[in-house]
């Protein structure tokens, strides 16, 4: 057998699949790359945020390579792709966690590149929610909630818009004394989602929403984000490994190879691509 191919036993019997590194060489191949000019025609109207030529990374390690992707206001986007390809680091890099090597990220026409995570929230209305499950368990609720207020100027601030979540979501009103702790993988995702809307950002960057959820807690977790997107008029950006969940959620979908985008599209085009079916949605 192929080292390539790897074989195991799924519902329906033997299972083959590729590995990562053929999915990665594979993946190389589906397109030559998005220009700039084609990010912005995938936009609705003008970009919200734009991220032009990016190149990016950690220490000296370039991951991104030159990256352009736009997305307007109130559109959600998906980025798939293969592990490694350096997905998280888009997500890192908009929100200030990596080194700038080149390029640029505009924010409602506004060049942001510079800005630190703490200005990307407090002055560029752009919010980063963790991958990892990254409530303070031994807190409560709503102290947890409060946290997300951390750089208002004042405390009634913070105070105000967690009472307003607390409006909205009333099953984490009913638990606001409780530690954080004891709540449900779904309830902490709904705290750690609404925790990045006290700051009242214009874009939620969600590294991996479904990641260790079950999936009652997953539909939740989707139904919540299209209401902020569609009713509060959220942009959200999103890496997403359950790439049929997320392709299917998102307006525009961008498969992500070795740190560059080789295709882009209306994110149910791209489920209905045979070639991305192939790599990412198993057939
Ligand atoms: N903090 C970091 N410091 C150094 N290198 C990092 C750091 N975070 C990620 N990398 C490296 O950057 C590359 C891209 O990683 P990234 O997590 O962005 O990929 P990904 O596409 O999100 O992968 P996965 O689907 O496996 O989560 C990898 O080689 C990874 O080892």
């Amino acid at each position: 057998m192929s080292a390539d191919i790897i074989s195991g036993y799924g519902e329906g019997g033997t299972e083959t699949v590729l590995s990562v590194d053929a999915v990665a060489r594979e993946a190389e191949a589906l397109g030559s790359g998005i220009t700039s000019e084609e990010a912005l025609s995938l936009c609705a109207g003008e970009p919200l945020l734009e991220l032009k030529g990016l190149k990016a990374g950690y220490g000296k390690m370039e991951i991104l390579h030159g990256l352009d992707l736009a997305v307007g206001k109130g559109q959600s986007l998906c980025l798939v792709g293969p592990n490694g390809a350096g997905k998280s680091t888009v997500l890192h890099s908009i929100f200030g966690f990596t080194r700038i090597m080149g390029g640029s990220i505009h924010m409602a026409g506004r060049d942001v590149t510079a800005l630190s995570p703490a200005e990307k929230l407090a002055k560029a209305g752009i919010a980063y929610i963790l991958q990892d499950n990254s409530v303070f368990p031994d807190m409560s609720v709503e102290e947890n909630l409060l946290m997300g207020g951390y750089l208002k100027s004042r405390p009634a601030e913070a105070r105000a818009a967690a009472e307003e979540i607390f409006g909205k979501y009333e099953r984490l009103a009913k638990r606001r004394r409780e530690r954080a702790g004891v709540l449900s993988g779904g309830e902490r995702r709904l705290l750690e989602i609404s925790r990045a809307l006290v700051m009242d950002p214009q874009v939620l960057l969600v590294d991996e929403p479904s990641i260790g959820l079950e999936p009652r807690f997953i539909d939740m977790v989707f139904e919540i984000l299209e209401d902020l997107q569609k009713n509060e008029g959220k942009t959200i950006i999103m890496v997403e490994q359950n790439a049929k969940k997320g392709l299917g959620f998102a307006d525009l979908g961008y498969v992500l190879v070795s740190g560059r985008a080789a295709l882009a599209g209306k994110g149910g085009e791209l489920l209905e691509n045979p070639e991305v079916g192939r790599l990412f949605l198993g057939g």
